[in-house]
């Protein structure tokens, strides 16, 4: 579903990625981890095509991050997202939606709100929203999409206790979608994930999630 092969990438001469090679399985859900710094944004982004390469391959649903055709296999939640304060909830996802189809589908639309526990609060205004519940409505809006292949920039950044557990019990859920996670909480990859894939000195190795746990016993990475 993503094959990644020798690929390279750094910012005025300084290397952060040097020809890394990594392969994410139909269903697998893995964790992106390294230090502060290693360079887990700076893949997510080579990924994505937001930062062009020129060595190396990126191929996403098999088609090369090259093509355009990619874009519809692909979700990504980045870290900061933007949605619009003054509407509602509901009123997100339609402008959002409105972005991928011509036909909005409002009963996808109630689904989804329910699947993330805001059918309820759908009505309000989202300045009015938690840092949870505003996390949980960006996960929504890349749900509806309905892409096989789903990439989050740490997802439960900045959310308490409850606001985490309420992220990856959503994540945890979505079982037939092929899933790339950057995390600094080994509590959360053990929950949630299949597999690991360890930046390190611009190299990646990828392990099975007891594997990487066996191999690294600290709690935050
Ligand atoms: N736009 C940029 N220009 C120059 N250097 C950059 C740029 N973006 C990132 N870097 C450098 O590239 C390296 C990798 O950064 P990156 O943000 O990808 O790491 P990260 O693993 O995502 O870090 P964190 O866990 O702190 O989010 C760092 O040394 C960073 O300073």
């Amino acid at each position: 579903m993503i094959e990644i092969k020798e690929l390279s990438q750094g910012y005025q001469g300084k290397k952060v990625l040097d020809q890394v090679n990594l392969t994410i399985e139909k269903n697998e859900r893995c964790a992106l981890v390294g230090r502060n710094g290693a360079g887990k944004s700076t893949l997510i982004h080579t990924i994505l095509g937001i930062l062009p390469h020129k060595r190396g391959t990126v191929t996403l649903g098999g088609y090369s991050n090259k093509q355009q055709t990619w874009k519809k296999h692909v979700s990504y939640l980045p870290e900061k997202f933007h949605l619009y304060p003054h509407l509602t909830g509901e009123e997100n996802m339609r402008f959002f939606a409105a972005l991928d189809t011509k036909k909005i589908d409002e009963n996808k639309i109630i689904e989804i709100l329910k699947m993330v526990s805001l059918a309820d609060d759908r009505k309000q205004p989202i300045n009015g929203y938690s840092k949870g519940m505003l996390q949980r409505l960006g996960l929504a809006v890349i749900l509806y999409y309905d892409t096989e292949i789903i990439i989050l920039d740490e997802p439960t950044s900045g959310l308490d206790p409850i606001g985490r557990k309420e992220i990856l019990k959503i994540i945890h859920s979505l079982q037939d979608k092929t899933i790339l996670m950057s995390s600094h909480y080994i509590d959360e990859i053990k929950q949630i994930c299949t597999h690991v894939a360890f930046l390190n000195q611009g190299k990646i190795e990828k392990y099975t999630v007891d594997a990487f746990l066996e191999m690294h016993k600290m709690e935050e990475l």
